[in-house]
């Protein structure tokens, strides 16, 4: 443990702010300390049951970690006051009641944490002091940021998709892990055991989660991926899930009968070989300076993953090793997660200044004093919303915490009261917005402020943009510069001025030259084939992103459809949840909007679904195959794939679902790792579409 100076400042200074209720006048220094246990054990346990229970953690995990790090120190030096019930003793929190609820057979346990190289060789020393005359190698992993789930398979099929819980009893949600596309729902390859529990992490990708929390109403905004993943997969119903995108890494295989395994590293080759998706960076490594190097290298390189991490988890690779090193409390010591530290910066708030979104919504930021995080210099960071402010209780002046999560946009923690000094400001939205003002208008039982303003010059720039952006109508030669001219030339007050715009009103403007017109002119006339839903996503409508797009489109299939559809209709839709439906349904009661509409069916846009197009499991899923299959040409996998409802895209695109690697792959896969887009292997396609084919 850290030296005697550090734990007894640790001791002190707590105690020092121990609230009233547990200090009783002339209390024996033992009473202080359980009073101080008792307080940090109703803590983590209240910030356990916001994070597990309600996915919507109270604290940062920094300070989590620090509650936790301080009851071990004190429960390790007073051996005394330790209890079978401190929440250092057992993982998580308990199931909630009205699930399933599933006993693992074998215990899902936590992981103890490194967070120096100190810590490390600790670690290996404790090891090394039970098994003096073994020789350790280690397999090194990312520690994905999601939650664990133990999925368990009798005759090679899926028949159990559990939570970890409390590590103990864990909840059922098989129903819904099995709408996850990279996890097995038969296991493949040669060696079938009987039964087997595969253990991994479902995950969320950064962009699918960007793209969730745009798509959520305020009030449902996830904090961070990993939040967004446990609150996606603990829904009622699995459609929800379903559409939520996760993804999965198996890791460990909790029990497995009659097949005998002898390292960890032949562990993930078999959990490949039965069709999940083991993660790519894992390596073996044959000492503590090659994991050391393994860790410092991802600690670097971790912004350039898809997928958040928050460390590194290193196994030691002999399994009759792990047995015989066996766990203590709820932590194996055959493996310990190697935690980076928070990427949380203190600086000034300076301003806080509000832009007018796409739908009209009143969009704060704050203004801060550059800092560099981890290389990028941070200037300014996303505040949501007014209410998010108010919560948060930040004033201009204040000294922040900024956090930079993996590639998510910079976000103010939390302000740093210890530094106010009385000249802090509350903040209050304008109450005109700041482009046209116009007096804002509050949503009761929202945060969220919008300008109502339809003609608002700043609302109608930001729908023009987005009109026009990749997701929507790909309107790829009019980028944002070249909207904002053509509103500011006048030539576009309404999104359907697009398809009346002239090679000389285009010419007329400062640098552009015919051959640019003619590209331009090119592509509005292109955009006229998107599909239905593009144009949906295009429109600006509230709540709206590119998912719920696509739902209201494959359940209506046209917009004379979606018009004539009541609220009530709407909502129904699995997928759309009240605040969606309604404001759809708002959006298509005003009269401008409805002139709008016919001037664009006018024009020639498409106001409805193909409909020849195949419907079935697939659909609302793009795919893209790259590289040589082998257990199928690609041409036969691809019309299998519309057979059953899925799409064949033509580029990687951050709305490809998915992308399936064969050998030798192109360029394409660099690109879709870049988007952010799901990859996997061929297993993994033809896994997905046996599975289908016989569900079908
Ligand atoms: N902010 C809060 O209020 C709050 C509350 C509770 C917990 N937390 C956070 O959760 C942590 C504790 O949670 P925990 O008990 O799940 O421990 P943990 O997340 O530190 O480590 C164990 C988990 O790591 C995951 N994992 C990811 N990749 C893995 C791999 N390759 N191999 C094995 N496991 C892998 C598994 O889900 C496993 O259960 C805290 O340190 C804190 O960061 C935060
Ligand atoms: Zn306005």
């Amino acid at each position: 443990m850290s030296n005697v100076h550090d734990g007894q400042r640790e001791r002190e200074k707590p105690e020092e702010q121990i609230q009233k209720p547990f200090l009783q006048d002339g209390g024996s220094e033992e009473e202080k300390l359980e009073a101080h246990i008792a307080k940090l054990r109703h803590q983590i346990e209240e910030a356990n049951y916001q994070y597990y229970i309600n996915d919507n953690p109270v604290l940062t995990d920094a300070e989590y970690d620090q509650l936790m790090i301080e009851l071990q120190r004190i429960e390790h030096d007073h051996p005394e006051l330790q209890t079978p019930e401190s929440p250092t003793q057992h993982v998580g929190t308990g199931p909630v009641q009205d699930v399933s609820q599933h006993r693992h057979p074998v215990p899902m346990l936590s992981l103890a944490n490194a967070r120096s190289e100190q810590e490390l060789l600790d670690w290996h020393r404790r090891a090394q002091n039970i098994l003096p005359n073994a020789t350790f190698s280690y397999v090194c992993e990312l520690k994905i940021d999601g939650l664990a789930m133990a999925l368990t398979y009798e005759q090679g099929r899926l028949v159990m998709g559990a939570s970890r819980g409390d590590g103990l009893v864990g909840e059922d949600w098989t129903a819904n892990v099995r709408t996850i596309h990279t996890i097995a729902k038969k296991l493949r390859g040669k060696q079938i055991p009987s039964r087997v529990e595969v253990r991994g992490e479902i995950y969320m990708p950064i962009q699918s989660f960007e793209k969730l929390n745009e798509e959520l109403t305020d009030t449902h905004l996830f904090a961070n991926p990993r939040n967004a993943a446990a609150g996606s997969l603990r829904q009622k119903d699995p459609r929800v899930t379903a559409s939520r995108n996760l993804s999965f890494f198996g890791y460990q295989i909790g029990y497995v009968e009659g097949m005998r395994i002898t390292s960890h590293w032949d562990t993930l080759q078999l959990i490949r070989e039965w069709g999940f998706p083991v993660n790519p960076h894992v390596q073996m490594a044959h000492d503590l300076d090659e994991v050391m190097a393994y860790c410092n290298k991802w600690e670097k390189e971790r912004f350039n993953l898809p997928y958040e991490i928050d460390g590194v988890v290193i196994k030691i690779n002999d399994l009759a090793h792990q047995e015989e090193l066996g766990t203590v409390a709820r932590d194996p010591r055959w493996a310990i997660a190697f935690k980076y530290p928070p990427i949380q910066v203190a600086t000034r708030l300076l301003d806080i200044r509000v832009n007018v979104g796409r739908t009209g919504s009143m969009n704060p930021w704050a203004v801060l004093e550059p800092i560099n995080i981890r290389g990028v210099t941070v200037s300014r960071a996303s505040l949501h919303n007014e209410g998010d402010i108010q919560r948060k209780d930040l004033r201009v002046g204040d000294w922040v915490l900024v956090q930079r999560a993996g590639e998510v946009i910079p976000q103010v923690v939390k302000p740093v009261v210890e530094h106010r000094t009385g000249n802090e400001e509350v903040y209050h939205l304008p109450d005109n917005c700041p482009s046209c003002n116009t007096p804002i208008i509050r949503v009761p039982d929202q945060a969220m402020a919008y300008c109502p303003n339809k003609e608002c010059p700043e609302r109608i720039l930001q729908s023009v943009s987005h009109f026009v952006s990749k997701g929507a109508m790909d309107i790829d030669t009019i980028g944002e510069k070249m909207s904002e001219q053509l509103v500011n030339a006048g030539y576009i007050k309404s999104l359907s001025d697009f398809y009346h715009l002239t090679e000389e009103q285009l010419l007329a403007l400062n640098g552009v030259k015919k051959k640019s017109a003619d590209n331009m002119l090119a592509a509005v006339e292109a955009s006229k084939q998107r599909p239905f839903w593009r144009l949906l996503f295009g429109l600006n409508i509230r709540y709206i992103g590119e998912k719920s797009a696509q739902i209201l489109a494959n359940a209506f299939m046209s917009m004379d459809a979606l018009k004539q559809a009541s609220a009530e209709d709407i909502v129904k839709v699995p997928g759309i949840g009240p605040e969606i439906g309604q404001s759809v349904y708002n959006w298509l009661q005003d009269q401008d909007n409805l002139a709008l509409i016919e001037r664009l069916r006018a024009a020639g846009l498409t106001l409805e679904e193909e409909q020849h197009e195949q419907t079935g499991p697939l659909t609302g899923q793009s795919f893209l195959l790259t590289g040589r299959l082998e257990a199928m040409s690609r041409s036969a996998a691809e019309t299998e794939i519309v057979r059953l409802g899925g799409k064949i895209a033509t580029g990687v695109s951050k709305s490809l679902s998915h992308l399936v690697v064969g050998e030798d792959p192109g360029s394409k896969l660099a690109k879709a790792q870049k988007a952010g887009v799901a990859i996997h292997d061929e297993a993994w396609l033809i896994n997905l579409l046996q599975e289908h084919a016989t569900a079908k």
